[in-house]
């Protein structure tokens, strides 16, 4: 599905983020991607959703080459990537049911579309209740529910997932994993970037390590700990 190709990223002030990075992300694979702050991890995150672009090599999906894609293409790749992130990203003047809908409206579904996607979304994420809550109404698990609501609703083939549980406690965070596991068995992919290596070590999936930019493990490990 994603294919990174000697992928160099080196921002405009000369920070190197990603050097030569080579990976494939399968369909169907839930991946996490490990390292210590700075190591690249949204940096490659955002390669992915098309915010960013390579400076050298190139980031493939489903056989093209993003870089080179039409504006309508690259529409067309953000609906088939649902992104979640460590601080929630809400509107704080919207309820729970317009933010999750403002996604389907983005991408120009129609209002009886919206009116039951977004029920059935909710529902999934157990937040049916609460659709006409405010963010400020809610607890942080339940913010990065809604959160992962949204980036469900355009029913992506990807859900990419930055440190989602950072602003987390145990409780929330072993939930939206669950969640996120239960939507990877359903058929989703789902890279998730990471601090929390206790989560990682238990749940035995595939790693893309970073350090300092550069790939240094792409395997199922036994236990991974940061610079072993
Ligand atoms: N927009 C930017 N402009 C310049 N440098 C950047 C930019 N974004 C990231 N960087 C730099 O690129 C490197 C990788 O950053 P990135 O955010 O990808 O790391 P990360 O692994 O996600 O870190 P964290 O775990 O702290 O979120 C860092 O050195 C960072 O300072």
């Amino acid at each position: 599905m994603i294919r990174f190709y000697n992928v160099t990223k080196v921002y405009p002030n000369g920070a190197k983020a990603l050097v030569d990075v080579t990976f494939t992300l399968n369909r169907g694979e839930f991946v996490f991607v490990v390292g210590p702050s700075g190591a690249g991890k949204t940096t490659l995150a955002k390669l992915i959703y098309r915010e960013e672009l390579p400076t050298r090599g190139q980031v493939i999906f489903n056989g093209k080459n993003i870089a080179r894609l039409r504006p309508r293409e690259v529409s067309l790749l953000r609906r088939q990537v649902g992104m979640v992130f460590q601080d929630f990203r809400l509107l704080p003047r919207k309820t729970v049911f317009e933010n999750v809908a403002l996604a389907l409206e983005i991408t120009g579904q129609p209002w009886r579309e919206i009116k039951k996607r977004v029920p059935e979304v909710l529902s999934r994420v157990g937040l049916l209740s609460k659709a006409n809550s405010f963010p400020y109404q809610l607890s942080g698990g339940e913010q990065q529910r809604v959160c992962l609501a949204r980036a469900l609703v355009n029913r992506p083939a990807l859900v990419i997932a930055d440190e989602p549980t950072g602003n987390l406690d145990a409780e929330n965070a072993r939930e939206l994993i669950r969640l996120l596991l239960e939507i990877n068995r359903d058929g989703t992919t789902v890279l998730m970037a990471t601090h929390a290596l206790d989560i990682v070590n238990v749940l035995q999936k595939r790693v893309i390590a970073l350090d300092e930019g550069r790939l240094v493990e792409y395997a199922m490990q036994e236990s991974y700990r940061y610079g072993t």
